[in-house]
């Protein structure tokens, strides 16, 4: 049985948007899954629903197993127990999730009163031990949050949601508002707790080349589904999804050349959740979509060992490489969103390769329609 396993997940918001749309996975004890995609993709939302904190009127659909028990239709107080014990979650942004009038010995002690049935001088002595094992003193723990810097304020968030042994760590951009160094150390860090404590860990961010240096798997989201997922190097280097690979494209990975140059930002806004296009939700910003991305959505699908991408190119492709049918050139008219998606960097102008036959793509379209 898997740690987690998330089947055909929905979640709808008060105000009718679809959020999350469809999403299964799966995370093993001890493994690393990252997810990642652009701004309003739905990856809090999923991070959300995983403990149940959704807000009130939020629909969700589907199921959530942790260690095989849905946490979607468990008792409350059965959710309250899992909140710590099963699994908690790291947020970004530690000053806002501390509580600013309170010690943070004391807040990390809380959660051990509480749901591990601690005597206060245990609560406090664990509390201590948790410190010093994120790599603060323990005598800290007499501090306020505004004592503390964002890194070591974020080592309190971790230190919290270790202290009722959860089997999954779930870290919501946990590095996000930190500088680059601090960052660093904090990736180590979680990376280190994972192994040590045989934890399952969900990280999330907007940063796939952070994902790529810290997970074993990567899930990539697009309005509310996933499109593509596999094992991080893979993804990373050689996604399937066209969409996938332009996020790639937008962060590469330290160390590799293309990193010399200023990571190029994704042309095109995601869309509106209350007005999704039709089909393929990616297929206005997409350079190789067909006619046909305009109509039919495509579920995840078979794309090599391991991986799934949700795209009609990898179906067509028996190699299952999407990037065989990249346009040569992009012209003139070709200046919507799509027109700035990076290109790969393999292919060469001067040999093309030869254009297949088949469905013609919306570029060829739009070039022969009067
Ligand atoms: N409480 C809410 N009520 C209604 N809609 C919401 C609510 N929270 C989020 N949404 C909408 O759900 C969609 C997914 O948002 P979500 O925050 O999950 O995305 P995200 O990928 O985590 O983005 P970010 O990286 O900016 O946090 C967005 O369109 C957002 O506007």
């Amino acid at each position: 049985m898997s740690l987690l396993d998330v089947r055909d997940l929905t979640v709808t918001y008060a105000g009718g948007a679809a959020a999350v749309r469809g999403v299964d996975l799966r995370l093993e004890a001890g493994r690393k899954l990252g997810i990642a995609g652009e701004s309003g993709c739905g990856k809090s939302t999923l991070a959300l629903a995983l403990l149940r904190l959704l807000p009130a009127g939020t629909r969700t659909g589907g199921q959530i197993l942790l260690d095989g028990e849905d946490v979607l239709t468990m008792k409350w107080g059965r959710v309250r127990a899992v909140r710590w014990a099963g699994a908690s979650i790291v947020f970004q942004g530690a000053m806002h999730s501390l509580n600013p009038v309170h010690r943070i010995g004391d807040q990390i002690a809380e959660p051990i009163l509480l749901h591990r049935r601690a005597t206060p001088a245990g609560a406090r002595r664990k509390a201590g031990e948790l410190l010093e094992h994120v790599g603060l003193p323990a005598a800290r723990a007499t501090d306020h949050p505004h004592e503390l810097s964002g890194g070591q304020r974020q080592r309190v968030m971790i230190a919290m949601a270790l202290a009722c042994d959860p089997r999954l760590i779930i870290a919501d951009e946990p590095t996000t508002a930190l500088d680059v160094m601090i960052q660093a150390q904090i990736l180590r860090l979680i990376e280190q707790l994972v192994a040590d404590q045989d934890v399952g860990l969900i990280m999330i961010s907007h940063d796939l080349a952070v994902l790529a240096d810290t997970c074993d798997r990567l899930a990539v989201m697009y309005a509310g589904r996933v499109v593509e997922e596999g094992p991080a190097g893979q993804v990373h280097e050689a996604a399937r999804h066209p969409y996938a690979r332009a996020l790639s494209a937008a962060f590469p990975r330290i160390g590799d050349p293309a990193s010399r140059f200023a990571p190029r930002g994704l042309a095109g806004d995601p869309p509106d959740p209350f007005a999704l296009p039709a089909g393929c939700a990616f297929h206005p910003r997409c350079p190789v979509a067909l006619e046909s991305c305009a109509v039919e959505d495509q579920a995840l699908r078979p794309a090599g060992p391991g991986r799934r991408a949700a795209c009609v190119r990898v179906a067509e492709d028996t190699s299952g490489d999407t990037r065989a049918h990249e346009p040569e050139r992009h012209g003139p008219e070709r200046q919507g969103p799509g027109a700035h998606v990076p290109e790969p960097q393999e292919s060469s102008p001067q040999e093309p390769g030869p254009r297949e036959p088949g469905p013609r793509s919306l570029e060829e379209v739009r070039r022969t329609t009067p």
